[in-house]
């Protein structure tokens, strides 16, 4: 694949596992990267945003000491050194007075030996490198600052969740009245009910901390939840009619980029709002941070599901179990249940493709496995072979509120081509069994380990509100919390690449084809469909 200096040198690729050729910094400056891995996850482009002299100068006055700071404008200028940095209310309203952060005097705090983040602290994107590669993309380091932009008794923080379910939206929603009030003192906190919409169409609640003291025992989200509704101009309209300084949004994709349009309006309004958000989604769908939270929990539940199908499977003769899990666009919860579940046959997910009939195919590995082990369990994520239920049941593409597709059921539809093909052609008895948990695995409220999560994203995104970053998602990046620009985490969406080392642990742990005839053929799929993403994002982005 070929890219034109042209384009290499005014766009830059933000993700160095899924450059084919090129790496730029600055416009100019290019890096040619030998590495020509492929990744099925859509690569996008985006304008540099290096930090230039501006956020130099604001990171550097940030410190609390310039002359003892570690950096040096040279290191910070170095063209394969990038911080792709957060906006700050400063950014819009220059004159705005900063204040000693009370985290220093609070009772959590007051025995921390380093309170506060180097305010020159940032996070790497990519931790595997080589002796020579650049040094690549960074994001700012989360946590409490020395300057906050806020008074605890001037702050009105909001809550809203938005989008499908996730396990431990509430204990965010609970740690985020909590933060705001044990490290920070602040009492005024009101939840948005019922998603955007219900910032123009809703009363609000009041959230103290005894309110929301046991949430976090329970599934789903207390302040409830939408699709669609998003907008803008009404949202921010209310976010000042209220008096609104903090807005906290929880949801995923389509969430951010309604957070994203927020903080654009606030800014073209010249508001002191600080926007936050923090990443929801089932699916695990969020680029650049490690995991989404409750994704755990779901893929821990998920066993039960499979679990079951096994029982049934192996307990009669020629017994096929058959278990459907969400993954709209990516098959990370199919993926990883299989993985911590071992007995599982078969994983079916929306990045690979696979057919039933002929050599290589579905219904013959069935029929092995059935002849080897005297069952078969198949997991499959629901946005598997979308394009062949279509196909077969002439369905129409209806969209949700948000405009998702909406997904025909390929778990039924799986089901009655395997009986109809052993019944009718193989003249076969099979004992089908099909369980579909969906909503099951998302419904429930989060682990231990997915509340630790939690607590640190709502810490976080308090930490940076109050610090005056706004326009930001929280999250973790190589296990350090970090604030991401937000259009970063929208513009391209996390999927399981086919070409990568997890994808090739699954195929070796169940042993199931790779529904690839050749190796070559999914090598040049991958790579067209980067250079679409590629030619989409530069129609898109002039
Ligand atoms: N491109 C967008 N711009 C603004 N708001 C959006 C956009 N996409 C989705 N939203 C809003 O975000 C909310 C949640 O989106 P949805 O796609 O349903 O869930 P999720 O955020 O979990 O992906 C909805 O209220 C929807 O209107
Ligand atoms: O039926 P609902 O509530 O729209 O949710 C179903 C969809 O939501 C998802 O869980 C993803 O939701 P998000 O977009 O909120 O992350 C998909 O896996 C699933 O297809
Ligand atoms: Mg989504």
């Amino acid at each position: 694949m070929e890219l034109s200096l042209s384009i290499a040198s005014s766009l830059r690729f933000p993700q160095t596992d899924s450059i084919p050729l090129h790496y730029c910094s600055l416009p100019g400056s290019l890096h040619a990267f030998s590495n020509s891995n492929l990744a099925s996850k859509s690569v996008s482009l985006r304008r540099p945003l290096i930090w230039r002299q501006p956020r130099l100068v604001r990171l550097r006055a940030e410190s609390v000491t310039p002359t003892e700071s570690n950096g040096s404008v040279d290191k910070y200028g170095d063209d394969d050194f990038i911080v792709e940095d957060v906006p700050h209310l400063t950014d819009f309203l220059p004159d705005l007075p900063s204040y000693p952060n009370p985290l220093k005097r609070s009772q959590a705090y007051a025995i921390v030996k380093e309170t506060f983040v180097n305010p020159e602290d940032v996070v790497a994107k990519d931790i595997i490198v080589q002796k020579d590669s650049p040094r690549g993309v960074h994001f700012r380091r989360a946590g409490p600052r020395e300057k906050v932009f806020f008074t605890p008794e001037e702050v009105r923080a909001c809550i809203v969740t938005c989008g499908g379910l996730c396990p431990g939206i509430n204990t965010v929603i609970r740690e985020i009245v909590c933060g705001l009030k044990n490290m920070y003192g602040v009492d005024d906190v009101i939840g948005i009910q019922g998603g955007y919409r219900g910032f123009y169409s809703k009363n609000t609640l009041n959230l103290t901390t005894k309110v929301v003291t046991d949430i976090h025992k329970r599934g789903g989200t207390f302040l409830q939840t939408s699709r669609g509704g998003h907008d803008t101009k009404k949202i921010v309209d209310n976010i000042q009619d209220r008096g609104i300084n903090q807005v906290y949004i929880i949801g995923g994709d389509g969430t951010q980029k309604g957070a994203a349009a927020i903080y654009k309006e606030v800014e073209k309004r010249g508001i002191k709002v600080a926007v936050a958000g923090i990443p929801k989604t089932i699916d695990n769908d969020i680029a650049v941070i490690d995991k989404s939270f409750g994704f755990d929990t779901a893929v821990e539940e998920a066993q039960r599901a499979i679990n079951a199908a096994h029982v049934e499977a192996e307990s009669m003769e020629n017994g096929v179990g058959i278990v459907k899990l969400m993954g709209r666009y990516s098959g990370f919860i199919a993926m990883l249940a299989t993985l911590g579940n071992r007995d599982v046959d078969c994983c079916l997910i929306p990045e690979s493709p696979f057919f039933l009939e002929g050599p290589g195919g579905l219904y013959e590995y069935v029929e092995q496995r059935l002849k080897e082990n005297g069952h078969v369990l198949i997991v499959l994520a629901e946005g598997a072979g979308q394009e062949y239920v279509a196909q077969n049941m002439q369905a129409f593409q209806e969209k949700d509120a948000s405009g998702n597709r909406l997904l025909l059921d390929v778990g039924l539809w799986l089901t009655q081509h395997i009986k109809d093909h052993f019944t009718n052609v193989r003249k076969m008895t099979i004992n089908m069994k099909y369980i579909d948990p969906t909503y099951m695995i998302r419904a429930i409220p989060s682990n231990a380990s997915d509340n630790i999560y939690c607590t640190l994203l709502a810490q976080s995104a308090v930490h940076g509100a109050m610090a005056g970053f706004t326009g930001f998602t929280v999250g973790p990046v190589n296990s350090r919390h970090a604030y991401i620009p937000i259009d970063r985490v929208t513009e391209t969406t996390n999927t399981v690449n086919l070409t990568g080392r997890m994808w090739a642990r699954l195929l070796a742990s169940t042993n199931q084809p790779s529904f690839i005839q050749d190796s070559q053929d999914v090598r040049e799929r991958v790579d067209k469909q980067t250079i679409d993403a590629i030619h989409n994002m530069i129609i898109n982005s002039t």
